[in-house]
């Protein structure tokens, strides 16, 4: 699903009211019907519902969002915040059709502010993805007075006060809501970080913009719905067999951390790899033998870390069909040299993590040897390392879209919606996943799950999208059967689910 821009999405309103055609007031119509039908599946006709509105079409929204609410029965009331001397033809529509009904109270300085109570639920229609300044005045007085009460929050589209697609700066005031209720797409604010206090949780409704237009519109970002991700899923042929899995080779491990060895092992299988081999330092031989029955051990010479050699025969590292490396292999000095031999006798895409990756930002000869089409996949201090501080989430957007450009790879920067950077500048952010799997040893997983789709042949772009959906998707199934804060990563493993 595309993510776009304010400006395209005032665009493709526009298109949508010529093309459908529709009127201007009937598409708000719409729009509020579709915000209603949620709001009432949450909150019952008993719950005291206030709707602050501004001047715009986010306040239209809230006084047409007030009219069906009454006509379902709910108690509102409305406050109308004049920010501006003038206001949007549809806003006035509603007003019009709102004082038939009931008459909205007005607020032009700070004592109008009403006292807003615990079982109140306010909601948040004063602006919309229109903003073109920061929040002052009168408004600034009634989001603070709004961010201080007790009551639940609801916003319409966006926070008031919230940015769609560039940073608010700091000292900047917006709503700070339980939920926001946002039209049709995604908006790019809604999936970084540093926005947490101003969305909240977040649920996309479908207005019933024009198709065509959202087809057609250019833009690097994306989200991957279920829908998309179980396109990319191959179904086995009847006649397949484990040759037609390819044959992974890990290489993780070190003394003190096994555990990422077997996690990672023991993902790659749950994934579909027709068959494994995993590389570990002596020390791991026994505890990898054991943990992991299915796959085949090669101990490395070393006891303690990986240096290369290994008194288990196997093929060479060319002749494997996926590689993935990092988990738990330390920064010794004999593995950065096994590191730099691997990476220049395997010159296909690899599976790139943790140490791996922070021995890359330590001996930046290394980075020249990313094969391309390579899946790196650090976490933000990781891609900190590899790049260099950022101000802001759209400055770290950047800078991981020029990282990936620059050095044709795939980066998963990984966190609540995972980033999944192309080497042609496009970011596809991920919809599954939740903060239980903020727990040691579920990056480990994703590298096993991503290694094994390499492995079967999956293009990588493919592998990397599909890999993080169906690793968050897995972390939300063991999240539902025991809770998010006793979960750990070898329930993740446990959570991964293909068909
Ligand atoms: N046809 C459409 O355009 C539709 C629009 N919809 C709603 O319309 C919203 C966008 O409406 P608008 O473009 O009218 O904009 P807003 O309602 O977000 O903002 C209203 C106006 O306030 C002024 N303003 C900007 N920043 C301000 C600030 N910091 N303090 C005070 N005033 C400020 C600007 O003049 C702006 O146009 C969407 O978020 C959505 O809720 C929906 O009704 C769906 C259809
Ligand atoms: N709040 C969150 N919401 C969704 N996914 C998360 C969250 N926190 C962590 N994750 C996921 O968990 C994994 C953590 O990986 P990483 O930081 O490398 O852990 P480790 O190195 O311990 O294995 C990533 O895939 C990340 O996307
Ligand atoms: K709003």
């Amino acid at each position: 699903m595309k993510i776009l821009d304010v400006e395209q999405i005032r665009q493709l309103d526009k298109y949508t009211i010529a093309n459908e055609p529709i009127a201007p007031i009937q598409l708000m119509e719409r729009a509020s019907q579709a915000f209603v039908d949620w709001f009432r599946m949450r909150f019952d006709a008993l719950t005291p519902v206030k709707i602050f509105c501004g001047l715009g079409n986010n306040g239209g929204d809230g006084l047409a969002i007030a009219r069906l609410l009454i006509q379902a029965n709910y108690i509102v009331e409305v406050f109308v915040v004049r920010h501006a001397p003038r206001e949007s033809d549809d806003f006035a529509h509603n007003h019009r059709r709102l004082k038939l009904l009931i008459n909205p109270h007005y607020i032009e300085k700070p004592g109008d502010m009403p006292t807003l109570r615990q079982k109140d639920v306010v909601i948040d229609a004063i602006l919309g993805s229109g903003i073109s300044r920061p929040v002052e005045g009168i408004v600034k007085v009634v989001v603070e007075a709004i961010n201080r009460a007790p009551a639940q929050v609801v916003a319409v589209d966006i926070a008031s006060g919230l940015y769609a697609n560039q940073p608010n700066q700091p000292g900047e005031v917006a709503v700070q809501p339980d939920y926001t209720v946002t039209f049709e797409l995604p908006k790019l604010a809604l999936l970084l970080p540093g926005n947490a206090r101003w969305v909240g949780e977040w649920h996309m409704v479908d207005i019933g913009l024009h198709q065509r237009f959202i087809d057609q519109a250019p833009t690097p970002f994306y989200y991957t719905t279920d829908d998309e991700a179980r396109l990319l899923l191959r179904r086995r042929d009847k006649f397949s067999h484990k040759g037609t899995f390819g044959h992974a080779l890990l290489l993780v491990g070190s003394y003190g951390k096994m555990g990422a060895a077997v996690l990672a092992a023991r993902a790659c299988l749950r994934s579909g790899v027709g068959l494994l081999t995993v590389q570990v330092p002596h020390c791991g031989y026994e505890v990898l033998q054991t943990a992991v029955p299915e796959a085949m051990c090669r101990p490395d010479v070393n006891e303690r870390v990986l240096t290369g050699p290994s008194e288990v025969d196997g093929p060479a590292l060319a002749d494997y069909s996926a590689l993935g490396l990092g988990p738990g292999i330390g920064k010794a000095p004999e593995t950065v040299r096994f590191l730099r031999e691997v990476m220049t006798a395997f010159n296909r895409p690899m599976v790139i993590d943790a140490d791996a990756l922070n021995l890359i930002a330590e001996h930046r000869d290394l980075m020249g040897l990313l094969p391309e089409n390579s899946i790196l996949t650090p976490h933000p201090k990781e891609f900190e390392r590899l790049t260099q501080r950022w101000q802001n989430d759209y400055d770290k957007l950047e800078l991981l879209r020029d990282f990936a450009q620059r050095k044709q790879v795939i980066v998963v920067l990984k966190g609540a919606y995972t980033a999944v950077a192309l080497p042609n500048g496009e970011v596809h952010f991920n919809s599954t996943g939740n903060p239980g799997m903020s727990t040691g040893g579920t990056g480990d997983v994703l590298t096993g799950v991503l290694t094994a789709l390499l492995a079967q042949g999956y293009d990588p772009i493919e592998a990397a999208v599909l890999g993080v959906f169906a690793h968050g998707q897995a972390g939300d199934v063991a999240a539902r059967e025991r809770g998010q804060i006793g979960l750990t990563a070898s329930d993740v493993v446990d959570g991964l689910r293909w068909d």
